[in-house]
């Protein structure tokens, strides 16, 4: 039977990394006999523009009723002073919460051809393999009360509420102990716990999960130091597991060992690992429309879309193998050029995998 995936390529420069991750899919759906059937859809701006709202319903009927879905990146300056209800990021947060996608996987992993696009020292970031295990259904993004308002003093003011319930934490702490599990046997928890009531929970809750854990190593560190060790020492980390905000800023932090954060993918999962995959960065209007932006992110969230919502480890391999093929090559987008290598556009890239994959 068909798996039908449905793509939202989003804003900015999100249909053109998705024009790239799509011909990587349709040539590894044809090569490996998938199966898979691709329907396209808008989420986000492009969605307010064609809908009214940035997640209509019959795209998240759609989203239900698909196996899987792979967006590009939401958002841009032309929505950004809409009501604040109907803003392209709002689509993002929706199809996240109301799919039950509370586990984000974020790899940060050093391609070694990249290492001089590093922000750090080769030797610091040799071997480099974190994967951050963010919380995406709770938190300060979804908290409510949330106000921004006129007092009647005439102040403005405005907050934001973080709650997270025992079981948002049980359920995120479980998954990061599974990959720690599967991977290095080491699981750091980041809270703010020093100073957060949601934090002195989430530390508890996961001292509690750590008990069904024996084999697995636990540590806690507050989110200021992680954020300081991450840049100083790096490989120290196995899995990093952290709520939602945290996780936001701290992959993007971590991108830049990798070169870019152009390089790295994302899983957005179910409790049955049901998936969106997309790449952690956003729209980047500062680039759209140029022609310039790395697809890899993109094609690499394919890849773990094979992985993880179809269990086609193979497909997801060679994936991984075209891409490492084509920086073997020195084929650089902009954001990851280093000298001595070849530049090259979003379409040249996308071309250059496809041209790696067929011939493995
Ligand atoms: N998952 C999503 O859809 C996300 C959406 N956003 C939205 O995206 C818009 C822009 O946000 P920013 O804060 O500028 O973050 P951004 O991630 O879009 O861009 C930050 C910087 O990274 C660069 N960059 C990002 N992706 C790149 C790629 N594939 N290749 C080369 N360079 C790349 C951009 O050019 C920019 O200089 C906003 O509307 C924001 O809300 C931001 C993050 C995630
Ligand atoms: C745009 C936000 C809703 C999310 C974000 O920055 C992210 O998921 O990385
Ligand atoms: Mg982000």
């Amino acid at each position: 039977m068909s798996k039908q995936i449905l793509v939202l390529p989003g804003d900015g420069i999100g249909p053109e990394i998705m024009a790239e991750a799509v011909k990587v899919l349709q040539l590894a759906n044809d090569k490996y006999s998938l199966g898979f059937e691709l329907s396209f859809d808008e989420l986000g701006g492009a969605a307010v523009d064609k809908y009214g709202v940035p997640l209509a319903d019959e795209t998240l009927e759609r989203a239900r009723a698909a196996d899987a879905i792979l967006l590009g990146a939401v958002g841009g300056p032309k929505w950004d002073k809409i009501d604040p209800a109907i803003r392209p990021e709002r689509g993002l947060l929706k199809i996240r919460s109301q799919l039950g996608l509370f586990a984000n996987l974020r790899p940060a992993i050093l391609y070694p051809q990249l290492a001089d696009a590093s922000s750090l020292k080769p030797e610091v970031v040799a071997g480099l393999d974190i994967l951050i295990v963010r919380e995406l259904t709770g938190g300060i993004y979804f908290g409510q009360p949330r106000e921004n308002r006129v007092l009647e003093s005439g102040e403005r003011h405005a907050y934001d509420t973080l709650p997270y319930s025992e079981s948002e934490i049980r359920r995120i702490a479980q998954v990061g102990f599974d990959m720690a599990r599967v991977r290095g046997k080491k699981l750091c928890s980041v809270d703010k716990a020093n100073v957060l009531a949601s934090s002195q929970l989430w530390r508890t809750v996961v001292e509690e999960v750590a008990k069904d854990y024996p084999d697995i190593e636990l540590s806690h560190m507050y989110v200021d130091n992680a954020a300081m060790q991450l840049v100083r020492a790096p490989k120290q980390f196995d899995v990093m597991v952290t709520d939602n905000m945290f996780g936001d800023i701290l992959s993007d932090e971590a991108s830049m060992l990798t070169g870019s954060i152009g390089m790295l993918p994302s899983a957005s999962l179910d409790a049955n690992n049901k998936g969106m995959y997309e790449p952690c960065h956003g729209s980047a209007p500062d680039i759209a429309g140029k022609g310039i932006a790395n697809p890899l992110a993109t094609i690499l969230s394919v890849s773990m879309m094979l992985r993880y919502s179809f269990n086609q480890g193979a497909a997801a391999d060679a994936i991984e193998l075209a891409v490492s093929k084509v920086l073997d090559q020195g084929l650089r987008t902009g954001d990851i050029f280093s000298a001595g290598m070849t530049q090259v556009g979003t379409a040249g890239m996308g071309d250059a995998v496809v041209e790696a994959l067929r011939s493995l």
